[in-house]
């Protein structure tokens, strides 16, 4: 729409702190989704699905241009209820700020907590409403309001949202029970969301990227899907496809908060009208230009720990992974590399990575005494493949914690580097990615079968596989550079070729050993152990044992 500038804020707060009064507050205009229609979330008394809706206002001085002229506040009200935190994950993909709310009665709550922290990851600018005013009395409420705005700037303080604006609000005061009485607080909050508007970054340029948030159909027209436009354009008579149901559809109509329009672009909500299909198929989601939209089983992911989540984030452990409205579970491997990355844009692949135990937290101190966050490269390998995007941001998060506990259950953030999928990974096209472990084995000689070759045992295991093992390069502690050869026997033991053969105090040394073995009951080898320690020569095996590799090769020097 030309003129108005569409700004998405998403309206986020623990379960009842009272979202969808505040948006209802807000709106003048409703969308087709909005305020607790679904019949569902009617009966749980709860926001289950994103409800959207919308008012316009003045643009304020620091956008108005001769191309904006009014500023329309999208809202989406995301659930609060813990259980629903993928839907809130998913809806706070498309928004530009956030109003956190919060209940003046009851403070921070973990979900609060848990908003908060997906605030900080997707959105520029942020406001506090401390709601239900009202029910503080009176002659408490300076005193109370004081106190909450205290602690919420303390909160506050050590995330990007430091010094935020706290608005004080009563949404519906009265509770649910009273008449429609006017609210408190809600013009004074509608001009300092004119304080924290921007202009998002719009790119308009490449594929077309669509969230679907609702899907119905209307007889004799066609299917609707309402979402918002994360990328790109679209107009009248584009193909669009939708990756999930693996068709392509030619869009029919399309409708901004109820006008119809022909073309979008990223950042606006809309309706786009396609030939019928059954929207049950299709609740959420993404769409786009076709054969844009990736179905992947794994990415590269660079990473960080997020800070309120008390627990290690161990490597090989198993993470709900969000992206977009997707949720999978994933094996998480974490690794560094030492190389530095030059731009998002120029990551080089052909790198090999050090496998690392666990994600180093969040905040580390660095010299000047101010909190610096780490990022590690991930591996996530899906549990099922998923749609995905690449520079998607995603969060990593334990979904199954016991949802009455107070513990933050988002573990970590990130964004997409680069995905897997049959495609590209059966044609080799993958960058040569290796995540590998530092591994050490030492060994002994036993003898030597001549001046360039010595049997070694204790190196490897009976049972491993020494085939794989040929042909990396071992080192004596007598300083001789070797190469393993083979195995010797069924013990486990192994043949060393010496490169540049033995030199002679090593053959000395090797004949005395032998010389000092004697032949036990039935033939077989003892030693003296003090032999062992002091003249025994070790054989260092350093190699890397790749925990995952595109080439296949697992064990390398
Ligand atoms: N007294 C008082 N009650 C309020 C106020 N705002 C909301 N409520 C009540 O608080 C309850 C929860 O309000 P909702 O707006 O449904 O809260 P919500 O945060 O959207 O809830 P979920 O979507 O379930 O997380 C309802 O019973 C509201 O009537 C307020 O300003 N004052």
């Amino acid at each position: 729409m030309s003129g108005i500038l569409n700004f998405n804020v998403g309206v986020l707060g623990h379960v009842d702190s009272g979202k969808t009064s505040l948006a209802k507050a807000l709106s003048t205009v409703a969308s087709t989704a909005c305020f607790d229609k679904n019949p569902q979330s009617k009966e749980r008394g709860i926001t289950i699905d994103l409800g959207f809706s919308s008012f316009v206002v003045d643009a304020p001085d620091h956008v108005k241009s001769s191309t904006i002229e009014k500023v329309q506040f999208t809202l989406v009200d995301c659930p609060g209820h813990a259980s629903l935190i993928r839907t809130i994950i998913g809806g706070a993909q498309i928004i530009d700020a956030m109003i956190l709310v919060i209940d003046i009665t009851k403070g921070m709550q973990t979900q609060t907590a848990e908003c908060l922290i997906i605030g900080e990851i997707l959105c520029k600018t942020f406001l506090v409403v401390l709601n239900k005013v009202d029910m503080i009395p009176k002659e408490k409420q300076k005193n109370t309001i004081e106190k909450m705005t205290k602690r919420i700037h303390l909160t506050l303080q050590n995330t990007k949202f430091a010094g935020a604006k706290v608005v004080i609000v009563a949404a519906k005061p009265g509770g649910p029970e009273a008449a429609d009485t006017e609210s408190i607080g809600v013009k004074e909050l509608m001009e300092s969301m004119k304080d924290f508007v921007y202009i998002p970054e719009r790119n308009i340029e490449g594929k077309l990227l669509f969230s679907v948030d609702h899907c119905f159909s209307i007889r004799g027209q066609g299917t609707v899907m309402t979402g918002t436009m994360l990328q790109g354009s679209v107009s009248i008579n584009d193909n669009i496809e939708i990756p999930t149901l693996k068709v392509i559809k030619k869009v029919k109509s399309m409708q901004m908060f109820k006008k119809p329009v022909e073309k979008a672009v990223q950042g606006d909500r809309l309706g786009i009208c396609v030939t019928q299909f059954d929207p049950k198929q299709l609740e959420r989601g993404i769409v786009g230009s076709p054969e844009y939209i990736q179905i992947a089983f794994g990415t590269l992911a660079l990473v960080e720990k997020i800070n309120y989540y008390k627990l290690p984030v161990e490597t090989k452990a198993k993470f709900h992974i969000s992206i977009g409205h997707e949720t999978v579970m994933a094996k998480v491997t974490f690794f560094g590399s030492e190389e530095v990355v030059s731009s998002e844009n120029e990551f080089k692949f052909e790198q090999e990575y050090k496998h690392q135990s666990e994600l180093i937290d969040l905040k580390k101190l660095d010299e000047d005494a101010e909190y610096k966050p780490v990022q590690q490269y991930a591996l996530l390998e899906f549990e099922k493949p998923i749609h995905v995007i690449a520079n998607s941001i995603l969060i990593g998060s334990k979904l199954d914690m016991d949802v009455h506990t107070s513990m933050c259950r988002l573990a970590f953030k990130g964004k997409l580097l680069t995905t897997f999928n049959e495609k590209n990974y059966n044609e080799t096209q993958l960058p040569k990615l290796k995540v590998f472990k530092n591994k050490s084995k030492e060994g002994i000689v036993e003898r030597m079968s001549n001046d360039s070759e010595v049997i070694v045992r204790n190196l490897l295991k009976k049972d491993t596989n020494i085939q794989l093992f040929v042909g990396l390069k071992v080192k004596l502690s007598s300083g001789e550079e070797g190469m393993i050869d083979g195995s010797f026997g069924q013990s486990g033991k192994i043949k060393v070729r010496i490169s540049n053969g033995l030199n002679e105090n090593t053959q000395t040394v090797l004949k005395k050993i032998s010389g000092g073995k004697k032949k036990g009951k039935g033939g077989q080898e003892n030693e003296s152990p003090q032999q062992e320690h002091t003249e025994a020569i070790k054989v260092v095996l350093n190699f890397k044992k790749y925990t995952f590799s595109t080439d296949k090769k697992m064990i390398q020097s």
